[in-house]
């Protein structure tokens, strides 16, 4: 699941003190029009192939990962600096490759789950495909045709009520108006949404969206538990990303700095805690319930490419969420009082 990550050695490509089964391939890559699977197809008439992963973000140089040295110099010197015609005709550039240690792993090793159901945590769903490629395009439209906010590393708009980044709430008193009619169909749809028991009551009237560039994330945090109801929908479109959860030990969360927005995640010299990865795909819908909602820490990892399943996925241009939510009026009394801000 780790993504080693390799450099360009200075050293000439044809020493044989310098071979390593490992390639630098530059002039490739989905930046080019080229998928990992098409390069490793490539390779692999070499050798057996243990992975393509991105060389950096550009998206155009890939390392390739052989079993056997042996295997890698032979796809060197049968495609260095030469047209390859199963490659578009592209002409390769390639050296061996050095591992870089001192560079920090995407994921860090932590496994990414595709569904709720394997990521086993109570009150978490996801469904795919929840829009359709239309409905996405129309949504992204719609909020582009807006004004943004903009925060420090992303931009915000905010329907229904604003949220406030420092205090983590909102003002009940000062309601923007009605959620837009764009989003009509999305919160039609959400109100058929399996396992929400009460979805009835849900009459959700706060929606924040969200732009992330590449490489932004958010820091890991719980929804206010007073300033919010218990089912928050996230709708993930145009680009994907992971996102993580963690469930710290009752009586430290609040230790913690309020602000999504304050880089604490690295901070966190308490590694006593549960954390568990899903991969949010565009068009997803993702719902946080229960101990899901209360309990744990959502995060966005700060990354350009996260690993999944041992392929690497690069975050996209952009991605851009829109979250549902309700405002609660009256204090929490969920169930878990050692999380919640309105029984402390
Ligand atoms: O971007 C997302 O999917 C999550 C946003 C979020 O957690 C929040 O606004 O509180
Ligand atoms: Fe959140």
């Amino acid at each position: 699941m780790e993504l080693p990550r390799f450099s360009r050695p200075n050293q000439d490509y044809g020493s044989s003190s310098s071979s390593t089964p490992i390639l630098y391939v530059a002039n490739c890559g989905p930046a080019v029009g080229i998928s990992h699977p098409a390069i490793a197809a490539v390779f692999a008439h070499f050798g057996h192939v243990k992975g393509v992963h991105p060389a950096d973000d550009t998206g155009a140089r890939v390392i390739v990962c052989f079993s056997e040295e042996s295997s890698a110099r032979a796809a060197l010197e049968a495609l260095h600096g030469r047209p390859c015609p199963l490659l578009g005709g592209r002409t390769l550039h390639i050296r061996y490759s050095i591992t870089r240690p001192s560079i920090s792993q995407p994921n860090d090793s932590l496994s990414v789950s595709l569904s709720a159901s394997e990521l086993d945590i109570p009150g978490l769903f996801l469904l795919h495909d929840f829009v359709n490629a239309k409905e996405e395009e129309d949504l992204l439209r719609e909020v582009d045709a807006r004004p943004w906010n903009n925060l420090a590393k992303r931009r915000v708009q905010h329907y229904g009520y604003e949220f406030c980044y420092q205090t983590r709430n909102v003002n009940t008193k000062h309601q923007l108006g009605e959620l837009p009619s764009f989003v009509s169909h999305v919160v039609d749809r959400i109100s058929m949404f399996p396992n929400t028991e009460d979805i009835a009551d849900a009459s959700l009237d706060q929606l924040t969206v969200n732009e992330y560039p590449p490489g932004v994330g958010l820091s890991p945090h719980i929804d206010t538990h007073s300033a919010f109801e218990g089912l928050i929908f996230s709708l993930s479109l145009a680009g994907p990303c992971i996102m993580e959860f963690r469930r710290y030990p009752e009586g430290t969360w609040h230790k913690f700095p309020s602000s999504i927005d304050l880089k604490m995640e690295n901070s966190v010299n308490d590694s006593n805690y549960l954390r568990k990865a899903i991969y949010l795909p565009p068009r997803s819908m993702l719902l946080l319930s229960g101990e899901a909602r209360y309990v744990w820490h959502h995060y966005i990892p700060h990354h350009k490419i996260d690993m999944v399943k041992d392929s690497s996925i690069r975050r996209g241009r952009r991605r851009v969420s829109f979250t549902f939510r309700k405002v609660r009026t009256d204090p929490c009394q969920c169930k878990f009082p050692h999380y919640c801000d309105s029984q402390r």
